[in-house]
């Protein structure tokens, strides 16, 4: 009997986990391990941080404005400083893309193998308001070779390369949820004993669901196709739930079933979201745990991307309705393509 694939119980520390499936991968170095418990401690800085955030000067905004050209709240600031710091003071990232930032932040450890793309804090609108928020980040193994800085192609890999994905909610309970490509866990964090703890082992969703997430208050500009998949979910009697936390919107549906739509609008054609450090990541968790992800037709881990910020349409979460969605959005593309 091979204990080390042994489902490790309830209650297992990140850490023993971390340490344990490392030993599934006779040629594994260590190296990702050591960056995820990286990532796992600047998660435990920023939850004290959004914790307080209500009793020491941190609320609101900054007063500059990031690549996208929203206003930065300090929280994402104080989060995205903390996650670099930890992903450079560990050594095993060469280079990170953050929403933050942006260009490509070389961090130093030339020797490093791998490369970060980071949301640091996600649902920055429900910051100040004591709404569930988030992180989300995405690993991928560097291909230029080791002992010079990382490049823009180190940077632009598909999804179909990302070595590890994952997100943390900060919400009810602090969790952080990831996978290697060999399913998905979630680790409930303890903050009195400082550790996170597995409490949702190999996590999968369901095939559908009866929950839709989207901004109704863009329905104006939606597509035909949206149009039509929304009013179909309504006659459904599907219960509509929308945070505007992306991670706390996808979190709720991977466990329950459901599917979340951040879709290409008139007045967004690529939509809102970004590729790189949220599409991608979630894509990468919820095909892991037998769902699905698109851009209402392309699979999301398959798209090339173009640019470290570049936006994507998602359609994401239990496979048939993400396949119900597609049908209402291929049937639009043909009326689109047949009155060319
Ligand atoms: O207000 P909208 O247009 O519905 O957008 C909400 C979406 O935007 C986001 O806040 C974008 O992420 P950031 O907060 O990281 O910029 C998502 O979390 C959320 O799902
Ligand atoms: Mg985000
Ligand atoms: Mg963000």
């Amino acid at each position: 009997m091979d204990h080390n694939k042994l489902a490790l119980p309830v209650g297992t520390t990140l850490d023993r986990f971390i340490m344990r499936k490392q030993e599934d991968f006779p040629y594994a170095t260590g190296e990702l391990s050591q960056l995820l418990r990286d990532i796992a401690l600047a998660a435990k800085i920023v939850n004290r941080e959004i914790n307080r955030s209500g009793l020491i000067d941190i609320a609101g905004a900054y007063g500059s404005q990031n690549v996208q050209g929203e206003d930065q709240q300090k929280l994402d600031v104080i989060a995205n400083i903390r996650f670099i710091r930890a992903l450079r003071n560990g050594g095993e990232v060469c280079t990170i893309i953050s929403e933050e930032d942006e260009e490509m932040i070389q961090t130093g450890n030339n020797q490093g193998k791998y490369v970060v793309a980071i949301d640091p804090l996600d649902g920055s609108s429900n910051i100040d308001v004591n709404v569930s928020i988030g992180t989300i980040f995405s690993i991928y193994r560097r291909v230029s070779p080791t002992g010079t800085e990382g490049t823009e192609r180190d940077c632009l890999q598909t999804g179909t390369h990302q070595v590890a994905a994952g997100y943390v909610i900060y919400g009810s309970s602090t969790m952080l949820v990831y996978t290697t490509g060999n399913g998905v866990n979630g680790f409930t964090y303890e903050a009195s004993l400082g550790e996170f703890f597995l409490s949702h082992p190999h996590i999968t969703t369901p095939k559908t669901g009866a929950i839709y997430s989207i901004n109704e208050g863009s329905s104006d500009h939606f597509s035909e196709g949206t149009t039509a998949f929304v009013a179909y979910c309504k006659q459904q009697n599907y219960s509509a739930r929308y945070i505007g936390s992306l991670v706390a919107d996808f979190h709720r549906n991977l466990l329950k079933g459901g599917i979340y739509m951040y879709p290409a609008t008139k007045k967004a054609p690529k939509g809102k979201l970004r590729l790189m450090y949220e599409c991608n990541s979630l894509a990468f968790i919820v095909e892991q745990a037998g769902g699905k992800s698109s851009d209402g037709r392309n699979r999301t881990m398959e798209l090339e991307p173009k640019g470290m910020h570049e936006r994507s349409p998602l359609f994401i979460g239990s496979t048939e309705l993400v396949e119900k969605a597609e049908e209402f959005l291929a049937a639009e593309y043909s009326d689109v393509v047949a009155a060319l």
